[in-house]
């Protein structure tokens, strides 16, 4: 696997914090996923009116922790897992999340396409072959966790369920099935207390959209506060959402267009590169496209709260791989923005970065390969009477957090 590196710069973190960020792309096979290591996720960052505290901690990053040559999560007692999709930008993300987390396995199912078919991979000093997913796929399996789209997830998740594995999914397949627990384990764990290994039965556990994951992060604190009544949503969407295919074109785009050449337009069929443009997702009858529809949708299930009205926009933005999110909360009962600071300051998996005197609020790279979201631009919102609304403005990586980590906490949940 070679590592190429093509840009470095610096950054600052409050007023305190200078690091360097290095933006590079990973190239395995003739597939390429982008990273950017950025701050030590071993501590909980916190600026807050240009102080800089830290609160806790939340767990290490691939970059800070991954050794590639120990079995960091083999143990003879644990599951056997599959990850289905192993060769896309969530899949390999799984990999990273499993090591970084010394999640227990006995033994792991590399599977993908019958493209990937035969190709080797190695995994904590392990040499796999890539299978190709069949019906057969799932005998002793007994956690999958699926990223490979909603077609293979309809296909095939529900036929590893009756075999006995519990299907872990990042795909929209089954997320408003009655029945499906939705989950974000650090807002309704609940959701799926039944589910266990040890019940050795098969089931269907969604992964919400990344978007909804990163929102509910940090509007839950506050709703489990002060009621959230109405939430507006406006996204700014990084290209690892559309898998590894997009994030590629974005690089290669981006070269095209300072060459001064036709940028290739092979997956928005449009320019992305320098511009931005409303979510890929089919627009539906009522105007929204389907992923604003997952926002308004999901949270009403995470939340267990059908009267909560939200409305989003989704925009793609020519960022690599973390979300962007700006929230509008309104909500029962007053809540100032002091509180919600320390509400938000106090949240399991969130860091708080909002430093008004240094202007320096969060950033998509911040987040990058980082499993914390964050949180900043925290302020009354001065068109609400009585401090019954507040702004706050969210980021977190569309792969970590909004899908993989998510997942694999979720998969936690079943030791
Ligand atoms: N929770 C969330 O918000 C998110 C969910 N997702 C879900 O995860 C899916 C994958 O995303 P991403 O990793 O970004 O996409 P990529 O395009 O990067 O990867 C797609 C993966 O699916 C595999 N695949 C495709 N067709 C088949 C098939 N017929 N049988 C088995 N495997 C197949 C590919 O294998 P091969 O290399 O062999 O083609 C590859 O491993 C998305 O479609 C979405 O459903 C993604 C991002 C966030
Ligand atoms: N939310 C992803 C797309 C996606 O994969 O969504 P879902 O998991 O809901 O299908 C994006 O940024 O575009």
């Amino acid at each position: 696997m070679a590592v190429s590196m093509h840009c470095s710069q610096t950054a600052v973190v409050g007023s305190a914090a200078v690091r360097s960020v290095e933006v590079g792309v990973v190239r395995s096979g003739s597939r390429k996923v982008c990273f950017s290591p950025f701050i030590n996720a071993g501590v909980r960052h916190s600026v807050q009116n240009g102080k800089r505290f830290i609160a806790g901690s939340v767990s290490a990053s691939s970059h800070t922790k991954r050794s590639g040559s120990v079995r960091m999560g083999y143990t003879e007692s644990g599951p056997t897992v599959a990850i289905v999709g192993v060769t896309g930008a969530v899949g390999q993300e799984f990999l990273d999340v499993l090591t970084d987390r010394d999640f227990p396995y006995r033994d792991i199912k590399m599977l993908a396409s019958k493209r990937s078919a035969g190709q080797k991979m190695s995994f904590e000093g392990k040499e796999y072959v890539i299978e190709e997913l069949t019906e057969e796929s799932f005998k002793g399996v007994e956690i999958a966790l699926f990223s490979a789209g909603g077609s293979i997830s309809k296909k095939y998740g529900p036929l590893a369920a009756a075999q006995g594995t519990i299907v872990v999914d990042n795909s929209s397949a089954f997320r408003m099935d009655e029945g499906v627990p939705l989950v974000v384990p650090e807002v309704n764990a609940d959701a799926m207390s039944h589910i266990k290994l040890s019940n050795k039965k098969g089931a269907l556990i969604a992964n919400p959209n990344c978007s909804t994951i990163i929102c509910l992060m940090a509007a839950t604190p506050l709703h489990r506060h002060a009621k959230v009544k109405r939430m507006v949503v406006s996204t700014y969407q990084a290209a690892s959402g559309a898998g590894a295919a997009a994030m590629a074109e974005l690089e290669l785009q981006t070269k095209e267009v300072l060459e001064g050449k036709e940028p290739t337009c092979n997956i928005f069929n449009r320019q992305y590169a320098f511009n931005l443009f409303s979510h890929n997702s089919p627009v539906t009858g009522n105007g929204y496209n389907e992923e604003e529809m997952k926002l308004v949708k999901e949270t009403r299930k995470i939340w267990s709260d059908n009267d909560v009205k939200v409305t989003a926009t989704c925009i793609r933005v020519p960022v690599m791989r973390a979300h962007a999110e700006s929230i509008n909360l309104q909500f029962e009962t007053p809540l100032d923005e002091e509180k919600a600071r320390e509400i938000l300051s106090q949240a399991e998996g969130l860091i708080v970065i909002d430093d008004r005197a240094g202007n320096n609020f969060p950033t998509p790279l911040e987040v990058s390969k980082k499993d914390a979201v964050a949180v900043g631009r925290i302020r009354q919102d001065v068109s609400q009477e009585g401090n019954h609304g507040l702004d706050i403005f969210v980021c977190g990586d569309q792969i970590r957090k909004g899908a993989a980590l998510n997942a694999v906490q979720i998969a936690e949940l079943l030791l």
